[in-house]
């Protein structure tokens, strides 16, 4: 069990956005995350997750409600934020190497010329990809463009990673190395993290805390602690019953809020019995 009194590095209080007057997008989310946490926000397809995660990068100003960074409210993009996107093609630049892409943002950071280099070599070589430096994204496939990616924002050492949908656009064998990747990041460094995805298998495994966001106009459903041991194993921690407890409860938030239910769930009382999962683990077939 992960015992921690974080400071709290983001504060979301009674978000509440509207893209058009009197047309809500998202009702009312609040939530902290502390440092070092990685934190995982699901919901219902459509439910305002991206106008959060905008929201909290300063690129949308909230029509009511505060996101604070440090107890800042956000009024622009902070100066201490990295993101990591689903489409990577969109985030490495073409003409540069994969060191220059981990470089650049480092511009806006007062360090020198040779921490600079240092902080870029350590950052690749934390991805494994030390020898593809001066490789272009092209040449890479995309699970090593998104590793490059993961590396640009581990070199600029950022006080909260926000990752939207990172790992959707890679096949199965990939995104869990690269989860892997992710968590070995955050136990390393304590880099804290705002994840959001749609995979519910992923929002577990990967966190502290898992919300579980109404459908839309979005409100915050239900705040989930993972009680999993902070060392986990893709086949391993996905078979225990823990997990599979959690992952059920999850996916059981989600579909009622597919289905409309817009009210937040309280979590049982303390000492209640824990749900019993009805998902069995996956069973996997041996092929000869
Ligand atoms: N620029 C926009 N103008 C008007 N409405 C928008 C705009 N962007 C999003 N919306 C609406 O806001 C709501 C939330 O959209 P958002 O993209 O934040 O949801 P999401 O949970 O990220 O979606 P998905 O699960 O498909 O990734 C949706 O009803 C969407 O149609």
């Amino acid at each position: 069990m992960r015992v921690r009194e974080p400071k709290t590095v983001l504060e979301v209080e009674d978000l509440h956005y509207e893209y058009l007057p009197g047309k809500a997008a998202i009702d009312s989310i609040s939530f902290k995350i502390g440092e070092g946490e990685l934190v995982s926000i699901v919901g219902p397809s459509g439910c305002g997750k991206t106008t959060l995660m905008k929201s909290v990068a300063g690129l949308l100003r909230p029509t009511s409600g505060t996101v604070r960074m440090h107890g800042v409210a956000v009024s622009q993009v902070p100066d201490d934020l990295a993101m990591v996107f689903q489409e990577y093609e969109r985030s490495l630049y073409p003409w540069l190497t994969v060191a220059e892409n981990v470089k650049l943002p480092l511009r806006y950071v007062k360090v020198d010329k040779g921490q600079r280099a240092r902080r870029v070599e350590r950052a690749l070589a934390e991805v494994g990809l030390s020898r593809d430096h001066a490789k272009y994204p092209w040449q890479l496939s995309g699970g090593m463009q998104q590793r490059v990616a993961i590396a640009r924002a581990l070199a600029y050492r950022p006080s909260l990673l926000l990752m939207d949908e990172p790992f959707a656009s890679v096949d199965a064998q990939t995104r869990a190395e690269l989860e892997d990747l992710v968590a070995a990041v955050q136990r390393n460094h304590g880099v804290t993290i705002m994840l959001i995805t749609h995979d519910i298998d992923e929002a577990v495994y990967l966190g502290d805390r898992v919300i579980v966001l109404t459908g839309s106009p979005s409100r915050t459903m239900r705040e989930i602690d993972v009680d999993l041991p902070s060392e986990r194993d893709q086949i391993e921690t996905k078979a225990s019953r823990e997990f599979v407890a959690l992952r059920s409860e999850v996916a059981h938030l989600i579909r009622r809020a597919t289905r409309g239910t817009t009210e937040t769930v309280e979590p049982p009382p303390e000492g209640a019995a824990a749900p019993e999962p009805t998902a069995k683990p996956r069973q996997e077939r041996i092929l000869p």
